[in-house]
């Protein structure tokens, strides 16, 4: 290892640094209103999260990203899928997507601070995934 020089930082040999990811996914050079939740601003853009965009990098990107990336995707994917397929979602009476307090805690993986309180509707009969009804 040796002293690097990034636009005009000093990096002496053996430092240890972090990439702040959040802090770029929440650059406004890179993205327009930055704070705001916009999934739709994905669509019909090309910008992905495998780590060859570096505005966006939940698994890191280079020869040090997550080596579990297919695995780790797979794992969120599945477990959505599954909970948006077997239930209808909603907010208690009279909350709102407004009311809904989304300040974070800050750490290594973030969450709300508060809970998240939801009605979860089951799409199907209850006794669909029973193999033997007489049980
Ligand atoms: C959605 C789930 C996951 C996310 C968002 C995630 C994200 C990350 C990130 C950001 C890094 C650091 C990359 C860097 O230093 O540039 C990392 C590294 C790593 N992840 Fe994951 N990860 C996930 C799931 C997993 C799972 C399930 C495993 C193991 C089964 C795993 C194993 C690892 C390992 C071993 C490293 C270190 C790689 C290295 O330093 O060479 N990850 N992950």
């Amino acid at each position: 290892m040796e002293e690097v020089n990034i636009d005009g930082y000093n990096i002496p040999a053996k430092t240890r640094f972090f990439v702040n990811a959040w802090a770029i996914g929440r650059d406004p050079e890179s993205w327009e209103n930055p704070y705001v939740f916009e999934p739709e601003r994905f669509i019909c853009r090309t910008v992905d999260f495998k780590g060859q965009h570096f505005e966006l990098i939940p698994f890191g990107a280079g020869r040090r990203s997550c080596p579990a990336i297919t695995f780790g995707t797979a794992s969120v994917e599945l477990a959505l899928a599954q909970l948006l397929h077997s239930f209808d979602w909603e907010l208690p009476p009279g909350i709102t997507a407004k009311d809904l307090d989304m300040t974070e805690v800050f750490g290594i993986a973030m969450h709300r601070i508060a809970d998240l309180i939801v009605i979860a509707k089951p799409r199907f009969p209850l006794d669909h995934t029973n193999d033997n009804p007489k049980i």
